[in-house]
């Protein structure tokens, strides 16, 4: 079974987002006073989550990525990853975390069956980490970080949403990450959300990156795998780990998207900028599979080409937060 979208995207992607609660506050993700948390009774339940996740899989996606908020501080994640991790027709389990709790959580997620994580780390300075994360300590993420490759993961992703004059300085310090360790590095441009009205003022064009990491690396492009995701790969020469650049903003994958949402509370979304989405709860209340499958191709149809910011000053709509959709 494959979900062809109405421009002929295959879609076999789900980012699934079990929480929309959080350990950090980063700045680009929540306002400083946080968001209005869902009440418990609207956050899907794993029996809900896991039916969702069968119907997508019997639709086609052949791939879940689990985020959130932070995924790890949902209570009974892991029992629920290893039951996510046997769909039968699921091929991959994979998961975006803040790292924080990896520490004690890594052996885990590796014996529930997770196949890669993909860890958001924007700063190797613990002050600037801090002030990015509003008090999140770098040396429990790194500690994680280290956890998690004892416990067996292939290298990480590392996820870096780059602002100009909070961490740009620091696009160095990451290059020669790549130069010590077999890590993806993952410059990604920061995103327009409800709370950052002067999001451009951060928002660091790809194009840009590139240029300031080759005035001073001699770096390769790399071919595209399975594995690169939204990003374009590089390489500096020799090192053993390799750099993404995640243009979400000025860049056109959307062209190649493959991806579908649902966020914590059933709301199923066709593109990262669609406004509120689909609500899967009276399906799932319903308790008729057949029906929630063919919900899942629906929503596939309609999803958009791609987002639209050019001409739209109110975009994104003012409730949009990362944390509650997953990214
Ligand atoms: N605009 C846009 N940004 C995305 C999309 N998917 C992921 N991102 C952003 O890319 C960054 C990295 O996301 P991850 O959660 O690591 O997922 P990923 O890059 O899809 O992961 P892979 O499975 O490794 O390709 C985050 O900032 C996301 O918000 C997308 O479909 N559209
Ligand atoms: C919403 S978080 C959820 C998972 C987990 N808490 C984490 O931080 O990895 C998923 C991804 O979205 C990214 N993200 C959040 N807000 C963003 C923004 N405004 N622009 C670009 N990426 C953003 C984060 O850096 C992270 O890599
Ligand atoms: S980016 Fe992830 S860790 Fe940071 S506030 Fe958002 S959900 Fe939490
Ligand atoms: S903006 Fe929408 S269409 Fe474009 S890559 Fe992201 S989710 Fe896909």
């Amino acid at each position: 079974m494959s979900l062809i979208d109405s421009y002929g995207r295959r879609i076999n992607y789900l980012r699934l987002s079990v929480t929309d609660r959080c350990n950090l506050r980063c700045r680009y993700c929540m306002p400083a006073k946080g968001v209005q948390m869902l009440p418990h009774h609207e956050i899907l339940s794993f029996e809900d989550l896991l039916r969702v996740s069968e119907q997508a899989v019997a639709a086609g996606i052949s791939k879940i990525r689990v985020t959130g908020g932070e995924p790890l501080v949902r209570r009974g994640i892991l029992p629920f990853l290893a039951r996510l991790g046997r769909l039968p027709g699921l091929q991959e389990l994979v998961l975006t975390t803040n790292g924080i709790l990896l520490g004690e959580m890594a052996r885990g997620l590796k014996d529930a069956g997770v196949r890669r994580l993909n860890i958001s780390l924007d700063s190797l300075k613990p002050e600037i980490f801090a002030r990015i994360t509003r008090g999140g300590k770098l040396s429990d993420a790194l500690s994680g970080l280290e956890a998690a490759e004892k416990a067996g993961f292939p290298p990480h992703k590392i996820n870096v949403v780059l602002m100009r004059g909070v961490n740009d300085h620091e696009i160095m310090d990451f290059v020669e990450l790549t130069r010590e360790r077999p890590y993806n590095v993952r410059f990604i441009e920061y995103m327009p959300t409800g709370h950052s009205a002067n999001w451009r003022a951060f928002s660091i064009p790809g194009t840009e990156v590139l240029e300031r990491i080759a005035e001073r690396y001699l770096i390769e492009k790399l071919e595209r795998t399975e594995h690169s995701g939204p990003a374009s790969n590089f390489r500096v020469r020799g090192a053993p780990g390799s750099l993404g650049i995640i243009s979400a903003m000025t860049g056109h994958f959307c062209g190649s998207c493959n991806r579908l949402r649902v966020t914590a509370s059933g709301m199923a979304k066709g593109c990262l900028f669609s406004g509120e989405g689909v609500d899967l709860r009276p399906l799932l209340a319903a308790g008729d599979d057949t029906l929630l499958r063919q919900e899942i191709r629906n929503i596939v149809q309609a999803k958009p080409v791609g987002h639209e910011m050019r001409g739209r000053p109110a975009f994104p709509p003012a409730s949009f937060h990362m944390s509650g959709i997953g990214g």
